[in-house]
Formats: structure tokens, C-alpha cells, sequence
């Protein structure tokens, strides 16, 4: 387990069309303040080019590809990740033990290594589309599951809904990083987030760090919203 500090909290989604509206934003941010997450929208467009702009403008990046594939797959995207000198990058645990086995030895056999977290269950999933696919159980019963499969791994953390944090902080403790995305200040729309909370609710429910995307990047002035969010979490 790493035991790097948390500060700053907030990792800001960079979901953009284009690399430029990303660099623009980035210009604007201050590496010491916020995270920064590059996901699959942007990736696709600007490539590994843009996550090392973001890394050797001293951004702690989140490389958010979401692996889920057969285990030597998934551990040779997790390699070329870390090339990458990505601070965070993710697999999704319905991949299973082996395939997340297979991401955390390939990683560990690096001098430097990303920390490697599992997503649970989207955000963007309540309880009747968990039924629909024929999922069993709650969205918290079945991230309770799926991350204990991830510690059992020995991965880092989860990605999850704050309102799994405090459940999964009892039952994992203290070492156990849990990022959530599903983040919306008081008054905003949820859009297509379904298990959600404010700042400072998911801070206070255990969350390490929170991923917000257009709460920042879709307000008119988003260095102002960023700021505004951290206030609020005391970081
Ligand atoms: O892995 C993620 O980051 C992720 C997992 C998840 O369960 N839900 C989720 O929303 N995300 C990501 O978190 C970000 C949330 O963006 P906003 O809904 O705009 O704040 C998006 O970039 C999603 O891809």
C-alpha cells in the first residue's frame, strides 16, 4: 500500500473532445491544487502525447482506461500505462481475481510504479439496472464483493460512489484508497450520475479522492468552481 498523501483531493475529469480544450484547461489549473483524470474520450483523441504533456507539466495524472480484458492483456496495458509515468491508472474488477492478480504483479516488479485501483460498480448504475443484467444484490452489496476482490489482489483501492465510502472503509481500513467519481456540490445536476453526494458528504464518508468532471470543466469559470469544491473539502 502507498502511503503518499491525499492532498490535493480532487482529481478533475479532463473529459474534452479535443486535446486543446484539455491543454487550455490544464493551463489554467495549478498542479498543486488538483489531480488531473484523462479518460477514455480524451485518450482516444489526443493519445499518449497528451497524458505526457499533463505529466511533465507536474500533474499527478489518472489514467482512466478502465482495463477489462484477459490477464496478459490487462497487465501489458498496465505496463504501458506506467511508461506513461501516470501516477493512478485502473482495471475493472469484474475482470476477476486472476486478471487483477496479473495487473498488480506486472506492476510490482517496476521500480516506480502507478498505485492500480479496481471501479466496483459505475456510478452511473442503481439498483434496477444492476437487475437488468442480471446482477444480483444491491450496487453496495455487490462493491462490497467486488472490492473484496481487489484487496484480495492487493491492489490499492477502488474506484466507487461515495456512498459505498463509509461501508468500505470499515470493512478495508485505513490503507485502502477509495476514489469517487459520482461528486455533485448541493443544487447541481446529477446528469447521468445515479449514486451520488456533495464534497464534502463523500470526504466526511471516507473518500480519498474525489473525481469531478463538469462541475468544473462545464462551469463558466472553472478554476473558481474547483476552488469553491476544494473549500468546501479542506483540500
Ligand atoms: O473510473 C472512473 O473515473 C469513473 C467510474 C465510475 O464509476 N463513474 C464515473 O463517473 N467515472 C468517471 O468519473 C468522471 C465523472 O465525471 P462527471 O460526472 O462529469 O463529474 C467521468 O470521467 C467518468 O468516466
Amino acid at each position: 500500500m502507498s502511503s503518499e498523501p491525499t492532498d490535493p483531493r480532487i482529481i478533475v475529469a479532463l473529459d474534452f473532445p479535443d486535446s486543446a480544450a484539455a491543454q487550455a484547461l490544464l493551463e489554467r489549473l495549478d498542479p498543486a491544487r488538483c489531480r488531473v483524470k484523462i479518460g477514455k474520450e480524451l485518450f482516444t483523441r489526443g493519445g499518449p502525447a497528451l497524458v505526457t504533456r499533463a505529466v511533465d507539466a507536474g500533474f499527478a495524472v489518472f489514467l482512466d482506461l478502465k482495463f477489462h480484458d484477459i490477464p496478459n492483456t490487462v497487465a501489458g496495458a498496465c505496463a504501458a500505462a506506467a511508461d506513461l509515468g501516470v501516477w493512478m491508472v485502473n482495471v475493472h474488477a469484474q475482470g476477476g481475481s486472476a486478471m487483477l492478480s496479473a495487473a498488480r504483479e506486472c506492476l510490482a516488479r517496476r521500480r516506480e510504479r502507478p498505485l492500480l485501483v479496481a471501479v466496483t460498480v459505475l456510478t452511473s448504475l442503481g439498483a434496477e439496472d444492476l437487475a437488468a443484467i442480471g446482477c444480483p444484490g444491491t450496487p453496495g452489496e455487490r462493491v462490497l464483493d467486488l472490492a473484496g476482490l481487489a484487496q484480495a489482489a492487493g491492489l490499492d483501492g477502488v474506484v466507487c460512489s461515495p456512498q459505498e465510502a463509509a461501508a468500505l472503509r470499515t470493512r478495508f481500513g485505513a490503507g485502502f484508497r477509495l476514489v469517487t467519481p459520482g461528486v455533485r456540490p448541493a443544487r447541481a445536476a446529477a446528469e447521468d450520475q445515479k449514486r451520488i453526494m456533495t464534497p464534502a458528504d463523500a470526504v466526511a464518508a471516507g473518500a480519498d479522492y474525489l473525481v469531478v468532471g463538469r462541475p468544473i470543466t462545464a462551469a463558466p469559470e472553472p478554476a473558481a468552481a474547483l476552488a469553491a469544491i476544494a473549500a468546501e473539502v479542506g483540500g
